[in-house]
């Protein structure tokens, strides 16, 4: 084994910063009388998701926000799961929630997403708000996205002019992070890898930071990395050996950054769930005191 030249990206670290700066926004909420509240809906009971779900509750009891939890039988129709839904849009204590995905296979997702109220979207993934992302207007930002950007800034990452590969093109993640690595304000030049790409090695090894989303474990290897690359691991998959990423063993001796998984962009993508949370009971917050009397 050789040595590790990574500098690891601490994702629990990060988080644990930003619920400090969520408790303290929480506080100022509740003094203009506005308190945040994270609706959940979890339809079956896969225990991976139900534990995404629990965890993303007991983030809310850390910080302040109320929980407001719907679980749903997994054998339901789609009008069951609408109704639920329809339910969270118009609940008044329900600020932004999300439908914890996968859903089971008789559902369909993006109906459900569709059905979102956009401003109530806590994922960021309503069409409207994917919409406004393209647009370049402000929108809740998809959460591990905006965690991978975060963690990549905090570790201080060049990211202006890098070369970004990300790897898979799955809703939460690779479908929506080129749109925020090619803003003006990040500048990077992003290609999307998927199970069509010819040379995924080739396109791997010229990049300056590799998104690595695409649930396959150990799919990028120390041989596909440029020398001092920034890598993200996202993927995850349940092997018989337990939790494995998408970055092989030994990827560490040959990136400068790496996010490893567990404890990299996980903790992030909870912890800006909660921001846009936040975010959105602030604005409710300033129209409440733009509204006159
Ligand atoms: N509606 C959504 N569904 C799903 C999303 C999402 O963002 N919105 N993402 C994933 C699951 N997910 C959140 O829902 C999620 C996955 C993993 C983690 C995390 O913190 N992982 C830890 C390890 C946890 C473990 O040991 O099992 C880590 O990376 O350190 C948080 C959230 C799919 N569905």
């Amino acid at each position: 084994m050789g040595a590790v030249t990574a500098t690891l990206l601490d994702g629990k670290a990060t988080r644990d910063e930003i619920f400090e700066d969520l408790k303290t926004r929480v506080s100022a909420l509740a003094a203009r009388g506005v308190v945040p509240g994270l609706g959940t809906v979890l339809v079956g009971d896969d225990p991976a998701s139900a534990a995404y779900v629990r965890g993303k509750h007991s983030d809310c009891a850390k910080v302040g926000i109320t929980s407001i939890a719907r679980q749903l039988p997994g054998d339901i129709g789609q009008a069951e799961l609408d109704a639920t839904i329809d339910e969270l849009n118009t609940n008044p204590e329900c600020t932004g929630y999300i439908v914890q995905l996968p859903l089971p296979k008789q559902l369909d997702e993006n109906s459900a997403l569709e059905r979102i109220d956009p401003s109530k979207d806590a994922d960021g993934l309503h069409p409207v708000n994917l919409g406004r992302l393209v647009l370049g207007t402000p929108a809740p930002l998809p959460c591990t996205p905006r965690g991978i950007l975060h963690l990549l800034r905090r570790y201080d990452v060049p990211i202006a002019g890098a070369n970004v590969v990300v790897v898979g093109r799955g809703i939460t993640v690779g479908r929506s992070i080129g749109l925020l690595f090619t803003r003006r304000s990040e500048n990077a030049t992003v290609t999307l890898c998927h199970t069509g790409t010819r040379d995924l090695a080739a396109e791997v090894r010229r990049a300056d930071i590799v998104v690595a989303a695409a649930g396959v474990p150990g799919l990028i290897t120390p041989e596909m990395v440029k020398p001092g690359a920034a890598v993200v691991d996202v993927g995850v998959s349940r092997t018989e050996d337990g939790l494995r990423g998408d970055v092989a063993p030994g990827v560490d001796e040959v990136a400068g950054w790496l996010s490893p998984n567990p404890g990299g962009v996980g903790p992030l993508t909870r912890a800006f769930l909660l921001t846009n949370v936040v975010e959105r009971a602030e604005r409710i917050a300033a129209d409440l005191a733009s509204t006159p009397s």
